[in-house]
């Protein structure tokens, strides 16, 4: 797999660094919340378990599974909920976990249904952002890095499925998806 990657970009060094500082801040600003931690899968599951681990709340987790790429290098404008969450969010503090915001499509969308649920506040902490690549209007509240806008893979990021398991983040090499 690493034949495939033209630059590394974040290694777990780094990524354990970013889940530190993120977890100090939000341990600080949901002080005396217990928060719902809503994770997007596939993409966010190294991300969820990093950060989750460095927030000293009475805290909950739930798994969403949307899908808007299917497969390739660029977002579909149709995004589908594939399993929806467990429990109830009205009245919630919820924090969505995402590896990648890009388009935005796939957060605003999120962000819209859980309002509709009548959650109480609604934040997105995300491993990488990807401010030039975004359609819509939505921004992240924490985010781990700014990343360049070139399709990364791994720590959760895929390409047709693969290189989640990728312990860093790197571009893709251009070939592996334009042969
Ligand atoms: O800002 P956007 O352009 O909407 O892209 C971001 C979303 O796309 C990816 O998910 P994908 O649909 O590939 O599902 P996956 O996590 O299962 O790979 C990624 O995990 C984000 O959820
Ligand atoms: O750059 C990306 N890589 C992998 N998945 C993604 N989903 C949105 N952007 C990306
Ligand atoms: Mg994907």
């Amino acid at each position: 797999m690493d034949n495939d990657i033209q630059e590394v970009l974040y290694d777990q060094e780094s990524i354990q660094k970013a889940a530190e500082r993120l977890g100090k801040q939000i341990t600080q600003d949901y002080a005396g919340s217990t928060p719902l931690f809503l994770s997007v899968l596939k993409g966010a599951y190294l991300w969820t378990a990093d950060l989750l681990r460095e927030v000293d709340l009475y805290a909950e987790l739930e798994f969403i599974k949307i899908s808007s790429y299917h497969g390739g290098v660029s977002s579909s404008d149709e995004i589908t909920l594939v399993t929806d969450v467990r429990s109830d969010v009205r009245g919630r503090d919820v924090i969505i976990l995402e590896d990648i915001v890009d388009t935005g499509q796939s957060l605003l969308f999120l962000k819209e249904l859980l309002a509709k649920r009548g959650a109480k506040s609604i934040k997105v902490a995300t491993l990488l952002d990807k401010i030039e690549g975004r359609k819509v209007e939505v921004d992240a509240d924490y985010a781990g890095f700014n990343v360049r806008n070139e399709f990364v893979v791994g720590y959760g990021l895929d390409y047709e499925e693969h290189y989640r398991n990728l312990p860093y983040v790197g571009i893709l090499k251009k070939e592996v998806y334009t042969k």
